[in-house]
């Protein structure tokens, strides 16, 4: 866990900062994975942590939430042989029209995966148009949990969050190699202690649909 905390601050994917996340909350350090495709080397051993992770062969498919966790989720399909679907943000409106791509039946169970968790919210759009499909969801992987509350949101919603890192435990690895000082890390902890996503402030759920659940 330590080299992987060192490589992603080392590529470049922790900013320290102001930035704001998409539920809206402004953050002082931020989580930007998208660098991570240039990085084929860290992707692949990102991949084998999250199947060695979760039971992956308690799944028949799985899904990566768009976009960035698409490449990681390729190669976690191509590592389990468990074949992959995708699911469009927009359905296509023409041909098709079709909101998750690849072959699958109904009742098939899909594990989610996704780079970094704050409300759960992205993840929970994904399994939403996966069951809307049939598709069974109830695990998802990711690789940082920040810790504000996604965890405990996606669990109100029947689906189990596994993370490779909380947010903790990588400000404190990198403080013990040195990559950034204490005041940084008490800024973030401070932060995080104080900004949690409550679940009624989260717009989406699967409770509010009984055909969903
Ligand atoms: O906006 C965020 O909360 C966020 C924080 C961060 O450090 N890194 C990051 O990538 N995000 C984005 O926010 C999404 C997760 O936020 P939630 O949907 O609130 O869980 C991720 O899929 C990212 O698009």
């Amino acid at each position: 866990m330590e080299s992987l905390a060192v490589e992603l601050f080392k590529i470049n994917a922790i900013k320290f900062g102001d930035y704001k996340t998409k539920v809206g909350l402004y953050t002082p350090v931020y989580f930007d994975l998208r660098v991570i495709i240039s990085y084929p080397a860290l992707m692949e051993s990102l991949a084998q942590l999250m199947i060695e992770k979760v039971d992956i062969k308690n799944s028949k498919l799985v899904c990566g939430v768009p976009y960035t966790a698409l490449p990681i989720a390729t190669i976690i399909s191509l590592k389990s042989k468990l074949p992959m679907v995708m699911r469009r943000k927009e359905a296509k409106s023409y041909g098709t029209k079709k909101l998750i791509e690849g072959v699958f039946s109904d009742g098939d169970s899909c594990l989610i995966i996704e780079d970094v968790v704050t409300s759960g919210s992205s993840i929970l759009e994904t399994v939403k148009d996966l069951k809307a499909s049939g598709i069974v969801c109830s695990d998802a992987i990711v690789l940082l949990d920040r810790e504000q509350g996604g965890e405990a949101f996606l669990a109100e919603n029947g689906i189990k969050m596994h993370s490779i890192l909380t947010i903790t435990e990588l400000m404190r690895l990198l403080l013990e190699r040195g990559f950034i000082t204490a005041e940084i890390k008490a800024t973030v902890d401070d932060y995080i202690a104080s900004n949690k996503v409550k679940s009624e402030n989260v717009t989406i759920s699967l409770k509010e649909d009984p055909c969903l659940t």
